[in-house]
Formats: structure tokens, C-alpha cells, sequence
């Protein structure tokens, strides 16, 4: 079975912002994942919480099958090949990038990478709900970050009065863009948001096949506390009827506000591309994996998508718009499916 490539999370967001509070709140919950975690300085990461079994270069392991490391930009790109060895074990890489950096030179860097053990998890911008307003006018660039970002966090909710948090998930969303944007607390956010529970099972269970429950139960598991599957929402869509490639397309070019992330897989049923397409989108980002079916595995269409305020009737409605087989004498018909596959 071909491997999933491992996502990689970029986690940004201005001083003090609860960068290592949400990296805690992963590691204490990881969902039977193994995180590898990239820090710039580890020194805030809760290792007593997850008792340090042993040091292996400028990495720690830790006793629950995280793994945290220091480094510098430069050796990213080394770090990262390493961490992704099939030795590591490693299920997801969630990297802090430091408070001043600008994230998209890290984002570049994943989505130039060639290592295709590596996949682009997306990058989640935090921001201080209580320091929102001043860290703006210190920093203009935030607006520029918030647009960039796959998912937003506004957290430190606790600090604001109700109404400014109203204002300020308003005045966010707006500059976001139609980017999810979830309140939270001490970054606690459901983690199977970030992760795909799945392709970790898929590792783990290689010879299991994955079934349609297995892909609507990671929206649901149950060791997260409820209210943060409040902040969210996902909708299903199955269909057998095969999917036309450019409605597709063009319903991924617009994808509706508000969604974060999309996974399945695709029946277009075109000639020559009966295959299988496994989707996964992140924010902008887009990719199809191409595979056989398993033996009896029905052809069909099976999509989650997942965000913050959609309209699922409209996401489904706009799904169901495409389906259909493409125009007999349209020969490229798959082109643009093709330019985003990897095999
Ligand atoms: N009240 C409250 N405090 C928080 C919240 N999130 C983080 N904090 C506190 O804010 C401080 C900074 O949080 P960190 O998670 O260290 O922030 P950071 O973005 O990693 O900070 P740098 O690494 O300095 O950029 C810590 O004292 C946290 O305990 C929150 O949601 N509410």
C-alpha cells in the first residue's frame, strides 16, 4: 500500500500569542498519533507532563511517541527528511515557527519540498484575542498573515468581554478572507481538525481497508471535550454517480467560505481515469492522490468537509451540481484534475 505523505502543520503567530499552548494541548492529546514537534526552543513545552524517555541529537523523545526538536530555518529542511523516515514512526510534524518569523518562507519551503514522505498539513496562524487590537497597530503585517493563513485561532477568549469577542471574530473573519476562524482558550482546539486521524490508522493498519464510517467517525471521535467540536463543522457528501472533473475543479477553485479542510475520494469514471483520486485540500492547497480500487471497494464518491460557519445544505448542493460525466467531446476534461495528482 502506498503511504500516506506526512502532513506537516505550520503553527505562526505573533510573541505570546499560545503558539506552545496549542503545541501542549496537542501533544497531551494526541489521538494515537505520533508527533514529531519542531520548536525553536523547547524550553516551554510541557516535557514533565509526558515524561522524557531518552535524547537522541538535538531531538527529545518523548515517553508517549512525541518527538520534539530544536533547530534553526536553515536546517529545516534536513530536520524535517529526518523526522520523516520511516524509522521516526512519525504520523504528523507540527512545527512552531518563532514569533516574529513570517510564516510563508516555511510554507514555501514545504510546498517546494520533494520529499514525498512530506505533505503540507497547513499553517495556522494564533492571535491574542486580549492583545488583538495593539499587536495590529504594532504590527501591520498581522492582516497579511491572517490572509495567508489556512486556519485561524483567536485565542485568550477568556480575556475578552463577550461583546469585544464578538467584534473581534468579526474584524478577523473580515480580514481572514472566508478562512475559518475558531475562538479558543489555551489553544485548545479538537486536534483531529489538524490531523488526519485516519491516514494515521491507514499507517498503523495498513491492511485494513478504510471504510465511509471510519472517515465520518474522525469528525466525531469521542476523547475531546464536546465543546470544541462546537467551534465546527463538518459535512458529509457520498454519491455513486461519477463526478464530472470540471465542475469539481471549479467548485475546488471557489471552495465555499468558511472551509478548512476537504478529504475523500473522487469517481470521475472518465475514460482512462476510472482510478482512484484520493482528495485532501487544506486552505488553498489541493492535492489527489491516484490509486487502484481494492477488490469489491464500491466506486463511488465519499467527501468530508470541514470548517467553521458553513452552510451545509449549500456544500452539499453545490456538490451534488457536480455530478454528472463530462461532455463526450471534451478530451481534456481531467487536465486540471491532473496538473494537482500525484500517482
Ligand atoms: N488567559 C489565557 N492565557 C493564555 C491563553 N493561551 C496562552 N496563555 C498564556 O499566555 C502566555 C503565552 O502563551 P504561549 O503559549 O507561551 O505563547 P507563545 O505564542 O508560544 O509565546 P512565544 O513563544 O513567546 O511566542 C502563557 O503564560 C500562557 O499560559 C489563553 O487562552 N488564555
Amino acid at each position: 500500500m502506498v503511504r500516506q505523505p506526512i502532513p506537516v502543520i505550520i503553527v505562526a503567530g505573533f510573541l505570546g500569542s499560545g503558539k506552545t499552548s496549542l503545541l501542549n494541548h496537542l501533544l497531551r492529546n494526541p489521538q494515537g498519533a505520533r508527533i514529531g514537534v519542531v520548536v525553536n526552543d523547547f524550553g516551554q513545552i510541557n516535557i514533565d507532563a509526558l515524561s522524557v524517555a531518552g535524547q537522541v541529537d538535538s531531538t527529545v523523545s518523548l515517553g508517549n511517541g512525541c518527538l520534539c526538536c530544536a533547530v534553526d530555518a536553515s536546517g529545516l529542511d534536513d530536520l524535517l527528511a529526518r523526522l520523516a523516515r520511516p524509522s521516526s514512526d512519525i504520523d504528523v510534524i507540527v512545527i512552531e515557527a518563532s514569533g516574529l518569523a513570517d510564516p510563508r518562507g516555511m510554507v514555501r519551503l514545504l510546498l517546494n519540498s520533494t520529499n514525498p514522505r512530506l505533505g503540507y498539513g497547513g499553517l495556522v496562524e494564533v492571535v491574542d484575542a486580549a492583545e488583538f487590537d495593539r499587536t495590529r497597530q504594532r504590527h501591520p503585517e498581522l492582516d497579511q498573515h491572517l490572509r495567508f493563513a489556512d486556519l485561524v485561532l483567536l485565542n485568550k477568549t477568556d480575556r475578552v468581554a463577550e461583546a469585544d469577542r464578538d467584534r473581534l471574530l468579526a474584524l478577523v473573519r473580515e480580514l481572514a478572507d472566508g478562512k475559518p476562524v475558531l475562538p479558543t482558550a489555551h489553544g485548545r482546539v479538537d486536534p483531529s481538525l489538524l490531523f488526519d486521524r485516519e491516514s494515521v490508522r491507514q499507517r498503523r493498519e495498513t491492511a485494513r481497508q478504510l471504510s465511509f464510517d471510519d472517515l465520518l467517525a474522525d469528525s466525531h471521535h469521542d476523547d475531546c471535550h464536546e465543546h470544541l467540536h462546537a467551534a465546527y463543522q463538518s459535512v458529509s457528501f457520498t454519491a455513486d454517480e461519477p463526478v464530472d472533473p470540471r465542475a469539481l475543479m471549479r467548485f475546488l477553485d471557489a471552495r465555499p467560505a468558511g472551509v478548512y479542510r476537504m478529504k475523500g475520494q473522487v469517481h470521475f469514471g472518465v475514460p482512462g481515469h476510472e482510478q482512484k483520486f484520493t482528495l485532501h485540500t487544506v486552505g488553498d492547497f489541493l492535492r489527489f492522490h491516484r490509486s487502484r480500487w481494492a477488490r469489491g471497494e464500491p466506486r463511488r464518491t465519499q467527501l468530508v468537509v470541514i470548517g467553521s460557519g458553513l452552510d451545509g445544505d449549500r456544500v452539499r448542493d453545490d456538490l451534488e451540481a457536480c455530478l454528472g460525466e463530462p461532455d463526450a467531446a471534451d478530451e481534456h476534461s481531467m487536465l486540471d484534475v491532473l496538473k494537482y495528482t500525484r500517482s
